[in-house]
């Protein structure tokens, strides 16, 4: 099962995938760059093949190798690494996802598949389940951005009862400008302690303030915008009594 033990907060790099000037995967600058997030950035969750990552844009077979080497570089230096995994095709998802257990990856996220659209609340549930099914030791989180998958189900309605049906869900990355369904999402889910990621940077602060529980961006990382955003985050982190 998916441990409950680390949750995924704070800041979360979306990173890049370097290419060489020959298009090929930029492998030997990884680890460079993991050590200028942990060392330059005070960062140290990473989400991979997403949308900065361009992980729709590469080859099943590059975002195995992507992953494996931000696993295999960051090791004892990371926190946690987030394996995109959404695809077009079920198939493709669960390979990913199971792959990404393999490897030793610490979560999963998957976006709704966006050709042939999951038509309510209920198929894209069912979808989740059918990836988590395939990697039962991960935490799963729902990426939420229906500017690029035109999927518009509510967050709030999605995170309605999506623990009883996906075990291993952890939360959502909400990449939308809807602040009404980001706070609902809070509001009403807040004490099923579920990731509540936020993911448009522009917005980041007023997302914060209605109780962001961390944020997952590539803008947010830059010199001081990042310890900025550290500070803010530490600054409404929960303090013991
Ligand atoms: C659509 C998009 O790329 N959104 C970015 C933002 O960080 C975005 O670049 C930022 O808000 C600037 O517009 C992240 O949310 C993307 C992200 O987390 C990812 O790579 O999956």
């Amino acid at each position: 099962m998916a441990s409950p033990k680390k949750k995924l907060q704070g800041l979360v790099a979306a990173t890049i995938t370097p290419m060489t000037e020959h298009g090929e995967i930029n492998f030997s600058v990884i680890g460079q760059y993991v050590d200028y997030l942990v060392e330059k950035q005070g960062v140290k969750n990473v989400f991979v093949n997403g949308t900065t990552g361009e992980g729709l844009s590469l080859s099943i077979s590059e975002r195995r190798q992507v992953a494996e080497e931000w696993v295999t570089k960051g090791r004892n230096k990371l926190d946690q690494v987030v394996i995109h995994v959404g695809a077009l095709s079920l198939k493709e998802s669960q390979e990913l996802a199971k792959h990404a257990a393999e490897i030793g990856a610490d979560g999963i996220a998957v976006i709704a598949p966006f050709f042939l659209k999951p038509r309510n609340k209920d198929d894209l549930t069912e979808f989740l389940k059918e990836v988590a099914a395939t990697a039962p030791g991960l935490p799963l989180y729902y990426y939420h951005i229906p500017s690029l998958t035109g999927v518009k189900i509510r967050a709030e309605e999605l995170l309605d009862g999506i623990q009883e049906k996906v075990p291993t869900f952890r939360g959502l990355k909400f990449s939308d400008t809807d602040l009404l369904d980001f706070g609902q999402c809070v509001d009403q889910h807040r004490q099923r302690h579920f990731a509540l990621l936020f993911g448009v940077d522009e917005q980041l602060l007023s997302a914060l303030v209605m109780g962001a529980t961390g944020a997952v961006g590539s803008s947010v990382f830059r010199d001081s915008s990042t310890l900025w955003s550290n500070w803010v985050l530490e600054c409404r982190r929960p303090k013991p009594s």
